[in-house]
């Protein structure tokens, strides 16, 4: 094993009758990271997830943490890693104390050491306020931050955080967000799964993107843009007003038309500054153009045919 390896995934099967939920995975995930693990509803992200964690059997492949084989036997492997469950896995009957005693006590952890992380946990999430109230009385963000505390009382090396904001409000998204950079930069190896690119991008040192079981690219959002054919694109209104310009750019790019907007792909030698000279000498405002940056959606249409929204 490499000695900059955390966790491994080496030819990982795992199917479900018939269906293969991922497909010989191999992943190498180096201390200190924060991977994104991006792809749609039923990619297999969550199956991942539940392997890595020791809680469902490899049909074919390894996994180590470590360098030690995970598996739901490899106790003390589990021990150094946290799950935050997509679906939210709390007793919401008891208060959100009781809940956090509980994983706490799971997860070995007893008496002043682990009033000490309870203090820390409510703290970090803000809910020192709402520690004695039942579960039941919360918000799904409140509900998701004490789910996201409950896998790390035992400050875990790995922390796997499967699909942590679904159905979250914006502020709850944001304060998931900072606390997981913060652990992150504190040496915490994240490994996050979604289907929003944008958390992906804004979150992730590394991304890999799956669908139907196989992991399709991997890399730094910028190694993973350079995949595509072309740097930039720009969109405008198809409107009579533009008409002359899109007269001229045949030329000069690519260009595509849909839903009442048209979009100019420069070729490599035609320079944006030519592009707005252009506009310019035709009279047209320069508010009517944005540019796009290549992004994930376009890389994932590229590699599946498919949108990350509609599929
Ligand atoms: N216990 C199971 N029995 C049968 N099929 C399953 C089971 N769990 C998952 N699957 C199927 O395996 C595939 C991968 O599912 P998985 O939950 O890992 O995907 P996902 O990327 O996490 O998607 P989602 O975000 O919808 O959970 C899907 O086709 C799913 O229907």
């Amino acid at each position: 094993m490499n000695p900059s390896t955390l966790l491994s995934l080496q030819s990982v099967s795992k199917r479900y009758g018939s269906l293969a939920a991922l497909d010989q995975v191999s992943l190498a995930i180096a201390p200190g990271e924060f991977f994104g693990l991006l792809g749609p509803n039923g990619a297999g992200k969550s199956t991942l997830m539940a392997l890595v964690a020791g809680l469902r059997a490899l049909d074919g492949g390894a996994i180590t943490l470590d360098g030690q084989p995970v598996s739901s036997t490899a106790f003390a492997a589990r021990r150094a890693l946290g799950l935050v469950p997509q679906s939210i896995a709390l007793y919401s009957e008891l208060t959100a104390e009781e809940n956090l005693r509980i994983f706490g006590e799971l997860q070995g952890l007893r008496g002043a050491q682990l009033n000490e992380r309870l203090d820390e946990a409510f703290a970090a999430v803000q809910l020192q306020d709402r520690r004695r109230a039942q579960v039941k009385t919360f918000s799904g963000g409140m509900q998701r931050r004490l789910n996201l505390v409950a896998a790390l009382l035992h400050r875990p090396k790995l922390l796997l955080c499967d699909e942590p904001t679904v159905g979250v409000d914006p502020q709850s998204r944001n304060a998931i967000f900072d606390y997981l950079q913060q652990l992150n930069r504190s040496g915490v190896t994240i490994i996050y799964s979604t289907h929003y690119m944008e958390e992906a991008e804004r979150l992730c040192s590394r991304i890999g993107i799956i669908d139907h079981g196989k992991i399709l690219a991997l890399g730094s959002l910028d190694e993973l843009l350079t995949q595509l054919p072309f740097e930039e694109e720009i969109a405008f209104p198809a409107t009579p007003a533009t008409a002359a310009l899109v007269s001229q750019l045949g030329a000069h790019g690519e260009l595509t038309t849909a839903n009442g907007a048209h979009r100019f792909r420069p070729r490599p030698a035609y320079p944006l500054s030519a592009f707005f000279a252009l506009t310019e000498s035709l009279g047209l405002s320069p508010r009517l153009f944005v540019s796009h940056r290549p992004s994930l959606e376009a890389l994932f249409l590229r590699l599946t045919g498919r949108t990350l929204r509609d599929s």
